[in-house]
């Protein structure tokens, strides 16, 4: 049985830099799997290359057995891809848009009606089937990207920072969707933020320097690693109190009249707790991000056990 995605010795280079060098990864299972890594660590890079938009300068990527550049055709078909950007035409409707995709994924004409309406249902979209892409919010424009992801039923879907740029209220609702769709797939997705990785995957790949320098489950991840820390930017922050009276929540710092460092007790699902709670309590949270001394700590301390 061939695995989802195996990669060997894959290195990229732009002009003079390497962006990425030696990785190596295989994949067997269905579930979220969180690719981590600061800006410019090499995410989109790798991403890039599994799903065959990028030609890499070494190395070599199947994915169900298929050598992305031997047998390009054959390995695209079991994947999708939900690039940063996700390539939606503003002037189609939903179902226009979707019934585009399944031409381009080569489904058969009298299954394409069937196929849009199925990944119409599973994102949670049809009822915006008419409307325009271009007048959908944020939220709704990134269930129909992962629409487009999923419409041929790949083994492996690919998103690269599916939640950027949503707020709030859409990155809940996002996380849910992911988490429905890792029943399924494979779903291979890229962050920045590590208590987002926390929430969704199972399995932590983090990257640094275009390098692998952790590759294992989420549970060996935290035998070494607490996060226990947010730093919350708000529009309309509550007291001290308030935040405290989350559950989990140990200590609250304001370093800001709008940025708050809030620390917890390590369980994963204090950081969800604490934006749902915003959301519904009105705080405008605009950013929910691990600390960024902590994550470059972790980064520091992984990258130095990894090279013993
Ligand atoms: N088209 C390009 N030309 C030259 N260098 C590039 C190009 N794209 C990326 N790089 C460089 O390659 C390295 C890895 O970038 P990549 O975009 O893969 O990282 P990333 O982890 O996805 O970061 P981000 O989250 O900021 O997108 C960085 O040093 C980046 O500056």
């Amino acid at each position: 049985m061939s695995s989802i995605l195996k990669i060997e010795n894959l290195s990229h280079r732009y002009s003079t830099s390497w962006a990425i060098r030696d990785i190596n990864l295989e994949i067997n299972h269905t579930g979220v799997i969180g690719l981590l890594g600061s800006n410019g660590a090499g995410k989109s890079t790798t991403m890039s290359i599994i799903c065959g938009v990028l030609n890499q300068t070494e190395g070599q990527v199947w994915i169900h057995g298929k050598d992305t550049r031997k047998d390009s055709e054959a390995a695209k078909s079991n994947i999708g891809f939900l690039p940063q950007t996700p390539p939606l035409y503003n002037d189609f409707t939903v179902m226009e848009y979707l019934t585009y995709a399944a031409g381009l994924r080569q489904i058969e004409s009298h299954r394409i009606g069937e196929a849009v309406s199925e990944a119409m249902e599973r994102t949670g979209i049809a009822h915006f089937q008419s409307r325009l892409i271009g007048n959908l919010s944020g939220g709704y424009r990134q269930r129909v990207g992962i629409a487009q992801a999923i419409i041929h039923k790949p083994k492996l879907v690919v998103m690269d920072e599916p939640t950027n740029g949503l707020d709030p209220n859409q990155i809940i609702e996002a996380r849910k969707l992911i988490k429905e769709i890792g029943k399924e797939h494979t779903v291979l997705l890229s962050s920045h933020i590590l208590s987002e990785i926390h929430l969704l995957c199972k399995e932590i790949i983090m990257i640094e320097q275009g390098r692998i320098v952790f590759s294992d489950t989420m549970d060996a991840f935290n035998n070494y690693i607490q996060p226990g820390s947010l730093l919350l930017r708000m529009e309309n922050p509550p007291s001290v109190a308030e935040l405290l009276s989350v559950a989990g929540v140990t200590s609250v710092e304001y370093i800001s009249e709008k940025q708050a460092r809030v620390n917890f007790d390590g369980s994963q699902e204090v950081s969800e707790r604490i934006i749902e709670t915003g959301v519904r309590n009105g705080w405008r949270i605009r950013e929910a991000n691990l600390d960024k001394n902590l994550l470059d700590d972790i980064f520091k301390q992984i990258s130095t056990q990894s090279a013993l």
